[in-house]
C-alpha cells in the first residue's frame, strides 16, 4: 500500500487577485522540495492567475465547486469544461458549506462527481456529521451513507481517482479538531465501506483526508494515523507560513 499524502488548501471566499499573487510568491519557493501532493483551491476569479503562477511547479490547482452540466442556463455557475480550460486538476465537491448554504444534496454531489470524472477532473468529496448527529451516536451511519450515495453508479475503474475528505462539521472553523483517534475511527469506517462497495484493493488505494481546524501543531498527530492520508485545510491555508508548515509535516 502506498498512498501519497495530499494536503489541500481551501481558501473559501477569501483572497483577492493581489492576495493570491502575494501568497504564491511567498509559498511556492518554500514548498519546492516537498514530495506530498499539494493543492490550492482559490475562488473562481483567481483560478487563471493562480494557474499562471503554478505552471511548472509541484503545486496543483483545484476549484471549490462546479456544476454537473457542461453549459446551459445556470446563472452564476461554473462548468467542468471551464475548470479544465484553466486548467484545474482537482475540484472540491459537496463541501458542508455548499450542502448547508446552497442546498447541495447527496444526489447533486453524485452528479457532480460523475461529471468531474467524465472530464478528467479529480474530485475531493467532502462528508461529515453535525454536532447533534455525533451526540446522537449516528456519525458512522451518517458518514458511510453519504459515501455510499456519493459513489452511486461509479464504476470501480473510476473510483480510485476520487479523494474523500472527512470533515466533521462541528470542527470546521471552530478551532475544535476531532481527536486524531476519532478522525481515524471514522476514516477507517469510510475505507471499510469503500471495501464493501468495491474491493479491499480499491479501499486500500483510495486517499482519505481529514479536515476541520487543521493547524501546524496538530497535523503530525493526524498524519500518524494509519488511514489518514492528508488534510483539507481552510483557515490555516490562508497564511503561507502556516500552510507551508502543514505541508512540511514530515520534514
Ligand atoms: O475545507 C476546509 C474545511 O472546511 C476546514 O476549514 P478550517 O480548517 O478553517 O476548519
Amino acid at each position: 500500500m502506498s498512498r501519497k499524502p495530499l494536503i489541500a488548501g481551501n481558501w473559501k471566499m477569501n483572497n483577492t487577485r493581489k492576495d493570491t499573487i502575494d501568497f504564491l510568491d511567498n509559498f511556492l519557493p518554500k514548498v519546492r522540495n516537498i514530495a506530498s501532493d499539494i493543492v490550492i483551491c482559490p475562488p473562481f476569479t483567481n483560478l487563471f492567475t493562480a494557474a499562471e503562477k503554478l505552471a511548472n511547479t509541484n503545486v496543483k490547482l483545484g476549484a471549490q465547486n462546479m456544476h454537473w452540466e457542461d453549459n446551459g442556463a445556470f446563472t452564476g455557475e461554473i462548468s467542468p469544461l471551464m475548470l479544465k480550460e484553466v486548467p484545474c486538476e482537482y475540484v472540491i465537491i459537496g463541501h458542508s458549506e455548499r450542502r448547508q448554504y446552497f442546498a447541495e444534496t447527496d444526489e447533486t454531489v453524485n452528479k457532480k462527481i460523475k461529471s468531474a470524472l467524465k472530464h478528467g477532473l479529480l474530485p475531493i468529496v467532502c462528508v461529515g456529521e453535525t454536532l447533534s448527529q455525533r451526540e446522537e451516536g449516528i456519525t458512522m451511519a451518517w458518514v458511510t451513507s453519504q459515501v455510499e450515495k456519493a459513489l452511486k453508479d461509479i464504476p470501480s475503474s473510476e473510483v480510485g481517482k476520487i479523494v474523500f475528505a472527512y470533515e466533521p462539521i462541528w470542527a470546521i472553523g471552530t478551532g475544535k479538531t476531532a481527536s486524531s483517534k476519532d478522525a481515524e475511527e471514522v476514516i477507517k469506517a469510510i475505507r471499510e465501506k469503500i471495501g464493501e462497495l468495491y474491493s479491499k484493493n480499491v479501499a486500500e488505494n483510495i486517499r482519505i483526508l481529514y479536515g476541520g481546524s487543521v493547524k501546524p501543531d496538530n497535523i503530525k498527530e493526524l498524519m500518524n494515523e494509519a488511514d489518514i492520508d492528508g488534510a483539507l485545510v481552510g483557515g490555516a491555508s490562508l497564511d503561507p507560513e502556516s500552510f507551508y508548515r502543514i505541508c512540511a509535516f514530515n520534514l
